[in-house]
């Protein structure tokens, strides 16, 4: 069986080090490397409690390309890093599965014209869980009948992008079907700027940052008399390595930019 070429950026971080123990416990995976910009010219077991996997730490994305024949890479670092390694990747005609948040929707917009250039497949998941990419799933189908909905997405305090990646891909999701409204009272001013959330197409999104959470999001519909919560948890970062896996399986026989997990699971 010819395994999966695996290369991945951000081995340290809290989904890398999760990413590196799923590529070494997946027998058709294979770790070739990972770009690390603190370790450079080291081997991954140097680094402190990542992996006992002897393979090659590049600091730079270009020299890993370069010396490592790599079939997908695995990006989990930051917004600017991440949109200069999946760009190299797709140069090099390597297949990004990129869970790193914080894209715009240029970067988007110049990956898929990439991606169709290369003719090269490219996965960008804001959330990897599968229960998260449900909870999506069922907010766009309560969008159709409910116009109005706040999102309240709560995270860990290290988290860097507010909103997180996964209430403005809820918030996307939702805008396709709901007939446009801009949410409460015409006349509502906030007294204490940032109150009311940021505002996506008249929905509010709230981001709440605390020690002791993890990735959790609440989708909140209102009407006469009733509301409706669809609410995901993510109590350990374990619960995004079967969308990961499945993410780098998938990625291989594609050849544009897929946006979201909902476009890959039945
Ligand atoms: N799609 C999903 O399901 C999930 C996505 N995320 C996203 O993944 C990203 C990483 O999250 P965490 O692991 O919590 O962050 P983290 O801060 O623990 O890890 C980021 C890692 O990137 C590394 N890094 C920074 N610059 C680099 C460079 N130039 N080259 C190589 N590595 C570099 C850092 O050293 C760090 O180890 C974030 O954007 C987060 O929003 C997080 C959880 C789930
Ligand atoms: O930074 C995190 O932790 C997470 N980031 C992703 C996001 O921004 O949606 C996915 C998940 O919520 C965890």
């Amino acid at each position: 069986m010819e395994k999966i070429k695996v290369i991945i950026a951000g081995p340290r971080g809290r989904m890398g080090s999760e990413a590196v123990k799923l590529v070494e416990r997946t027998e058709k995976f294979e770790l070739v490397a990972v770009v690390d910009h603190k370790h450079g010219g080291k081997l991954l077991t140097e680094l402190e409690g990542v992996s006992t996997l002897p393979v090659p730490v590049f600091a730079d994305i270009t020299t890993c390309l370069t010396e490592v024949k790599a079939d997908v890479l695995i990006d989990l670092t930051t917004p600017e890093v991440g949109m200069h390694h999946t760009k190299t990747a797709l140069e090099f005609g390597v297949r990004p599965v990129v869970g790193t948040t914080g894209f715009t929707q240029e970067n988007l917009a110049e990956l898929e014209n990439l991606c169709r250039e290369k003719e090269t497949g490219c996965i960008i998941a804001p959330n990897f869980a599968l229960g998260a990419v449900l909870m999506m799933k069922f907010s766009q189908l309560a969008g159709r009948y409910f116009q109005d909905v706040e999102i309240i997405e709560l995270h860990h305090d290290k988290k860097l992008d507010a909103p997180s990646g996964t209430a403005v891909k809820t918030a996307e999701m939702i805008a396709q079907v709901r007939a446009e409204k801009s949410q409460g009272h015409p006349d509502e001013k906030e007294t204490l700027p940032g109150a009311r959330g940021a505002d996506f197409s008249g929905m509010h999104i709230h981001s709440v940052r605390l020690p002791g959470l993890i990735a959790h999001q609440q989708v909140m519909f209102g009407a006469e008399g009733q509301t409706l919560t669809i609410r995901h948890d993510s109590y350990d970062r374990v619960s995004f390595m079967s969308g990961v896996k499945l993410a780098v399986d998938t990625v291989m026989n594609l050849h544009t930019l897929v946006y979201g997990l909902e476009n890959i699971i039945e």
